[in-house]
């Protein structure tokens, strides 16, 4: 009888102590969309999420009314814009996403979607830097290479910027290099690591196969698997048709970089994600935002790796990518600053 007590006992106090470390308010903004239902979906399957707070200007209810019937121990709220909807989602909340925006479709490239998705975004930044300044914002939204330095301003213009905390979302870049190279060395992906820098659209992309596990790949092999790294989410839009672009491993790098920043957040040492941030590697050149590795830790960046060596090919592909991120990153810059 005693001892069966003492067992509960002893569960009650490691569950309170596992929850009382894992407790985190992850909001996801833009959640009923093609990529917000799918990511939201996998954050009410981690533990790590205690509370999951879904907002969109539609659909937000139904999606969270959804989820909340799985049994995972996290709450999940839909919010919508009607009243504090937006405060009160984004309130409290550690880790913010957003997918909010429209995609692209077949012919349109990720600067297409500047003119409508900038003023989304640096909405939502607005109520984000109010209600929840020291969230890490992890932003989706294309084009990611104006979008991040969006946010940035709308935090700077409130004095509330730290740029540790802000991310642009290009793990889908490394999932598909992996993947790619995957299938063209008959690899097993998960055993695959191919570092991809710079930004996220186009030439932006930069693999760095001499970096990989199959530095020695060359000639037109490599030109084409470069190629498919750089354009692979044209391959999603062409095959969908008009119907958007990349979702469902959208979310699957959404969630995994969300992951990773949970784990760092909660003392795990290591951890270490590609990422679009505020970073020094190039500042002598005028550019303020960079992808490199950067390994996370519980205040977000804890330290930017450079881009290491790389070939003279590589260098010509680095080369391309700074002139178009200079002035990606310009853009949105100019954007707040005429659209404030
Ligand atoms: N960073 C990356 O690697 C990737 C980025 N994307 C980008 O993610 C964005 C979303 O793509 P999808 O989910 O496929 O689009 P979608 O159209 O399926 O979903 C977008 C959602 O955002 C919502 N929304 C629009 N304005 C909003 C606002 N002001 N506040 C809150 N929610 C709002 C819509 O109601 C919709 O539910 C696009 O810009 C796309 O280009 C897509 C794939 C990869
Ligand atoms: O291609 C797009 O427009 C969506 C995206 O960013 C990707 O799939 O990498």
């Amino acid at each position: 009888m005693f001892a069966a007590r003492r067992t509960v006992n002893l569960f009650q106090k490691r569950a309170f102590s596992a929850s009382a470390i894992n407790a985190s308010k992850v909001a996801v903004l833009g959640a009923a969309g093609g990529i917000g239902q799918p990511l939201s979906l996998l954050l009410k399957l981690n533990p790590r999420v205690s509370e999951l707070a879904l907002y969109d200007i539609r659909g937000g209810p139904g999606v969270a009314a959804d989820l909340s019937h799985i049994n995972t121990n996290s709450t999940v709220t839909g919010y919508t814009p009607d009243a504090s909807g937006l405060h009160d989602c984004l309130s409290g909340a550690e880790i913010i996403l957003i997918p909010a925006g429209v995609p692209r479709k077949p012919g349109m490239t990720r600067d297409d979607l500047f003119n409508t998705n900038a003023s989304i975004v640096r909405d939502l930044a607005k109520a984000a830097a109010e209600a929840a300044p020291k969230a890490h914002v992890l932003v989706i939204a294309n084009p990611v290479n104006s979008t991040v330095p969006i946010v940035a301003e709308v935090y700077k213009a409130r004095n509330v910027y730290d740029p540790k905390r802000l991310f642009g979302v290009t793990t889908l870049d490394v999932v598909r290099a992996s993947r790619f190279i995957s299938q063209v060395q008959k690899t097993n992906p998960s055993g695959e690591a191919v570092p991809v820098v710079g930004g996220h659209s186009g030439v932006t992309i930069v693999p760095l196969l001499s970096q990989s596990n199959h530095s020695s790949i060359a000639g037109e092999a490599r030109d084409a698997l470069v190629n498919r790294i750089q354009f692979g989410g044209d391959e999603v839009v062409k095959a969908k048709d008009g119907a958007g672009s990349a979702t469902l491993s959208m979310a699957m790098a959404g969630a995994r970089f969300a992951e990773s920043l949970l784990r760092a957040a909660q003392g795990e040492k290591g951890v270490i994600e590609p990422t679009f941030v505020d970073s020094p590697l190039y500042k002598d050149q005028g550019i303020d935002f960079f992808a490199s590795r950067v390994e996370l830790g519980p205040n977000g960046v804890e330290q930017i790796h450079p881009v290491g060596e790389i070939s003279e090919y590589e260098q010509g592909l680095l080369d391309a990518c700074l002139a178009d991120l200079k002035k990606n990153i310009q853009k949105g810059v100019d954007f707040v600053k005429a659209n404030p």
